[in-house]
């Protein structure tokens, strides 16, 4: 498998409903939601990724573009998107949907860092074990 086959293979997608728990009081979805939504699809696609123990260390520049109002459906997706030696990160973007309208929009986007470690707690090589064609 190449390196660009395994990034499609674990590219991880979340629905859910938003309703009233996952919301604020602009009945819309809150934003700690999302980032929690967020890290979880992120973790799943990073781990799809490399099948590793891996910790969050960071998440970047979190862009809230659109309120989703609760009722929405939304649609969480995670894809590796670059890789260090040990640690990788995840793009995800949140989309919208209306649950009666054709379409869907870009809704929340962001970025997560995370380190691959040993028994030890200690960062390990991401890539180390992966068996990648270099095709
Ligand atoms: C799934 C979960 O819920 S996890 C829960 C939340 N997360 C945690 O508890 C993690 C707590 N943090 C830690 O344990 C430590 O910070 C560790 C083990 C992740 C990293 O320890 P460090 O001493 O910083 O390790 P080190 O300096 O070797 O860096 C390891 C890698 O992380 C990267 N890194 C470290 N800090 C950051 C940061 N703030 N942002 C982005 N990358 C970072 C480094 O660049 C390095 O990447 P590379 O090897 O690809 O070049």
């Amino acid at each position: 498998m190449t390196l660009e086959e395994r990034i499609d293979r674990s590219e991880t997608r979340v629905c859910t409903t938003v309703f009233p728990f996952l919301t604020n009081h602009h009945d819309t979805l809150f934003g700690g939601k999302a980032m929690a939504i967020m890290d979880e699809v992120s973790f799943m696609a990073a781990t799809r990724f490399c099948r590793k123990t891996l910790v969050t260390v960071s998440s970047d520049r979190i862009n809230f573009e659109k309120a989703i109002p609760s009722g929405s459906i939304i649609e969480a997706i995670g894809r590796v998107d670059s890789i260090g030696r040990t640690s990788l990160k995840v793009k995800v973007e949140i989309y919208l949907e209306k649950m009666y309208e054709e379409g869907r929009e870009l809704a929340i986007q962001g970025m997560f860092t995370f380190v691959a470690l040993d028994q030890n707690k200690q960062p390990i090589p991401v890539l180390d074990g992966l068996m990648l064609d270099n095709k």
